[in-house]
């Protein structure tokens, strides 16, 4: 989940709106309570929240009017009913009406938060899938001999339909690679549907995978495909699949000998023509040592390898990277371009870049954002990528670092020893946080445990450049 989720909650019930509007009050959550919906519904119509929370009795527009209205214009936003207990009619009318949940008055807060979540994650989840647009073209950057390796088997492969297994670390490009398979084989044009097993709570990957039919669980107000039947004809891409539970691995393999699976609650079979390719940063020979994946299910799925090397194996590929990122980061960010002094490309190539590609873009989209010239400097990085025996092999312990520090200061007769660290603590945070997140601000919230106007308010508070464009 990337960024801060818009929740909102419409109840004229004053207490039900003050208990919700503190339940919700999450640093992934953005609330926003209304006490009825007439006024407020064509802005719903325009920028429709995450997740929309409403009572039914309600004057002006009732609650099933409101979601009837809504989910005509936007029918996958995920609306949470509540009502009383007593309003067994209202709540029935409300899953006919589509509703995802139904919440039942009085609740429990945790119960609701919880609700909330999931919805959102399943909101997510569901935007998720994109299909290559016919004529995209997934530029994969590699000169290095590792990477050619990799261009050559996305060319062997090219007629055919065969599953795929991608290793490698986090961030090394697997998912680009599943694209460009796609896109270069007979499939091309057809869907490339991504479903990454680490990322869905496990009690919704069968349903997510197989789809279900109206009725197979509370919420499931109407049937559903689906990845396996959306990826029909086209490519499936199981990200982590080393992540995914045992029981899916028996259902998964099932499905690879028969090419027909049946919905959750369905009975019955539904045939699908599915590639496959699956990816993961594990080890999956160990896994089947330890018994944690199905040894059949690894080797149906282990017919043609393709392994990525870790980014510090192919240094030669990172001047280009790091041009090509520049480029995408100043197009996104509508701004000139940055680039490189020769001490800075050099620099960079020494580096040792454990979170792979995907670090470097993030630094990338990073110095964009930072960097005060056009030429980026060595002292523009990051502090921890200034000097690279900070990051390599760098086992200091902070807090004993911090211990000694505080030592020296009272030694040195400093007082309000918090106030000179706290704020000091907090930037680096700020900084490291939005580092990772390659100055994307609602994601570094998230990171920090904070709120969005949390992190906007500190910004302001201690690095007042970055708290521009807000
Ligand atoms: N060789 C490359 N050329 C250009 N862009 C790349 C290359 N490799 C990766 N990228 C970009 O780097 C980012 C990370 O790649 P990707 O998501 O494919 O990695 P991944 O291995 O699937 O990561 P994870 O395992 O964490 O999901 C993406 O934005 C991707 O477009």
């Amino acid at each position: 989940m990337t960024d801060v989720a818009r929740v909102v909650v419409v109840d004229d019930d004053r207490a039900i709106r003050w208990v919700l509007e503190r339940a919700l009050a999450q640093p992934d959550l953005e609330v926003e309570t209304l006490a009825r919906a007439d006024g407020a519904l064509e802005r719903l119509l325009e920028a429709p929240p995450d997740v929309l929370v409403t009572d039914i009795r309600m004057p002006g527009i009732d609650g099933l009017d409101l979601m009837a209205k809504v989910r005509e214009v936007h029918p996958e936003l995920p609306v949470i009913v509540m009502t009383a207990h007593s309003d067994l009619d209202s709540a029935v009318a409300s899953y006919q009406g589509g509703a995802f949940e139904y919440l039942p008055k009085p609740f429990d807060v945790d119960e609701a938060l919880a609700l909330v979540r999931r919805a959102v994650a399943h909101a997510r989840e569901r935007q998720r899938p994109v299909s290559v647009p016919e004529g995209l073209d997934t530029e994969i950057i590699g000169e290095a001999p590792a990477m050619q390796e990799v261009f050559r088997a996305i060319g062997r492969l090219s007629h055919s339909h065969i599953t795929v297994l991608i290793n490698g670390e986090s961030g090394t490009g697997k998912e680009r690679v599943a694209q460009a398979l796609h896109q270069h084989s007979p499939r091309a044009g057809k869907p490339f549907i991504a479903l990454n097993m680490a990322a869905i709570p496990k009690d919704l990957i069968e349903s997510e995978l197989f789809g279900h039919e109206k009725g197979a669980f509370t919420g499931a107000t109407a049937q559903r495909q689906g990845r396996f039947e959306q990826a029909d004809d086209g490519t499936l891409f199981l990200d982590e699949i080393g992540d995914m539970p045992a029981e899916t691995q028996t259902r998964l393999l099932r499905v690879l000998a028969d090419g027909e699976f049946y919905r959750v609650g369905g009975h019955t079979s539904v045939k699908v023509d599915v590639r496959i390719i699956a990816a993961t940063h594990q080890n999956l020979e160990t896994l089947v040592e330890d018994g944690r994946f199905r040894e059949d299910l690894f080797h149906r799925l282990n017919v043609i390898r393709v392994h990525l090397p870790k980014l510090a194996e192919r240094r030669e590929d990172i001047p280009r990277l790091a041009r090509h990122f520049l480029a995408e980061a100043a197009k996104e960010l509508a701004t000139d371009v940055k680039v490189l002094t020769p001490e800075a490309e050099t620099h960079f190539t020494r580096l040792p870049w454990p979170g792979n590609v995907r670090q470097l873009e993030n630094t990338c989209r990073w110095l964009t954002v930072m960097a005060s010239g056009r030429e980026v400097l060595v002292e523009d990085l990051p502090q921890e990528l200034r000097d690279p025996g900070a990051t390599v092999g760098n086992n200091g312990d902070w807090r004993t670092a911090f211990r000694d520090w505080a030592d020296r200061a009272l030694a040195a007769g400093h007082t309000h020893l918090l106030e000179e660290a706290v704020p000091d603590f907090e930037r680096i945070l700020i900084e490291t946080a939005l580092k990772h997140t390659g100055g994307r601000k609602g994601e570094a919230a998230e990171l920090l445990g904070w709120g969005r106007n949390t992190l906007t308010r500190k910004l302001k508070m201690l690095l007042p450049a970055l708290a521009e464009g807000e």
